[in-house]
């Protein structure tokens, strides 16, 4: 079913609408609101580990920052009054490219504890997919059971278990995920100032390992139930949890499923191209957002070279991405779907589902209205071309 184009514009009217009645809007309406507010509503310990980053952060900020340097140019008489945000990803037909990046230890931004369950219910109402980490605090079966109609992705952190890694894409596949989404830069974390200084990085753990914890393969590798002994369990976890795969292991991941196979982390063209004739379907080119590795370029400015090499494979992106015009920039750079992390995780701090909707929304409408005003009424007509550089 091919969704009909959505007037994303429309949440400016119903808040506009809102206003006529005297209501006042209960969201923040910029990033820096929003990321003030839900820093406020978060424990500080969730803060650091939400807000922070490898070294002292310039490569997070460069991700942000990147996006100022390029500009869209404005086209007049273009008549755009019927905006196409909807693209073509894995045979699916998405109704916009936004999507929401895996967020491990999700859970605890939700005054809940279940926060991957009410991010899935922002993707239902959304129509925008999420990629299901693989460290949830709800199992994966629960996660995509609140889809809805919108597809879901798997994100995989490939274990040392083979047969455990092959349990968990079984499990994503059974579940009606739509792809996988394999991160290779994180099977070890990186240097990270904020966690260090609140030392709660190893507590998180706690709350991110129902996938484990219902696997049978998992199960099978414990003196006793995780119910009864979590602190086996959370030990043989922290064994098996970080694979750093080569080359070599690409044959066997792509083997592992006949679902679209995407391969995130991956930032130089050599690495592309192979990825591409290891017989990937997708590339995804983030750099974790700055969480990973400091002293990096920022992941706007590998993006071309990675679109060039990708030749035709679709690449998603994300880390930097903070508001509609972000993700207008990014597609004209080449990227075909846009990504968004802590934005989405902040929007849950304050509000849940409704909060990540909230989030969502704006995003969206930001775009849809960019485009409108400055005369780019499809995802094709954003090239290259459409951008200059700031001077
Ligand atoms: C709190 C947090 C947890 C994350 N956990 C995962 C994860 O489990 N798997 C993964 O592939 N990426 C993970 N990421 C990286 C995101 O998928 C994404 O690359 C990044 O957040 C994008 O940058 P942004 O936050 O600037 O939008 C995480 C990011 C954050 C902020
Ligand atoms: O924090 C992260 O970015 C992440 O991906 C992760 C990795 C291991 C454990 C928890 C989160």
């Amino acid at each position: 079913m091919t969704p009909t184009p959505r007037p994303y514009k429309d949440y400016q009217d119903e808040i506009y609408l809102d206003g006529l009645r005297g209501v006042v809007p209960p969201y923040p309406m910029t990033y820096a609101e929003l990321e003030a507010r839900a820093q406020a509503a978060l424990p500080p310990s969730v803060v650091s580990y939400v807000a922070g980053g490898a070294g002292d952060e310039r490569t997070q900020d460069a991700n942000v920052t990147a996006f100022e340097r390029w500009g869209l140019m404005p086209r007049m008489f273009v008549g755009a009054d019927r905006r196409d945000l909807s693209v073509d990803l894995f045979g699916l037909t998405l109704p916009s490219p936004l999507f929401m990046a895996p967020i491990g230890v999700l859970g605890i931004c939700a005054q809940d504890g279940h926060g991957d369950l009410a991010t899935a219910r922002a993707a239902a109402r959304t129509g925008v997919p999420m990629i299901a980490s693989t460290l949830s605090a709800d199992p994966l079966e629960e996660v995509a059971a609140e889809f809805g109609e919108t597809p879901g992705f798997f994100q995989l952190y490939t274990p040392t278990d083979r047969e455990l890694a092959e349990s968990l894409v079984r499990r994503a596949e059974k579940s009606g995920f739509k792809a996988i989404v394999v991160t290779m830069d994180t099977w070890i974390t990186g240097w990270r100032p904020r966690d260090l200084s609140t030392a709660n990085f190893p507590q998180l753990r706690g709350h991110c390992l129902a996938n484990y914890f219902s696997d049978p393969v998992f199960r099978a590798q414990l003196p006793a139930g995780p119910e009864q002994d979590p602190q086996s369990a959370i030990l043989k976890w922290v064994q098996l949890f970080g694979n750093p795969l080569t080359w070599d292991d690409l044959p066997w991941l792509r083997s592992l499923t006949s679902l679209p196979l995407v391969v995130k982390g991956l930032c130089h063209p050599e690495d592309v191209r192979r990825a591409r004739d290891g017989g990937v379907d997708g590339v995804y080119c983030p750099n974790h957002g700055g969480r990973q590795a400091n002293g990096g370029l920022p992941a706007l400015d590998v993006l071309p070279d990675v679109v060039a090499a990708a030749e035709g494979l679709p690449v998603l992106f994300d880390s930097g991405v903070r508001s509609g015009a972000d993700v207008v920039k990014a597609v004209a750079l080449g990227a075909t779907a846009v990504g968004v992390g802590r934005p989405y995780a902040y929007g849950l701090g304050i509000g849940g589902a409704d909060g990540v909707t909230h989030v969502l929304r704006s995003l969206l409408a930001e775009a849809d209205l960019l485009m409108a005003v400055d005369g780019y009424p499809s995802l094709a007509d954003l090239t290259p071309d459409a951008l200059r550089r700031v001077l």
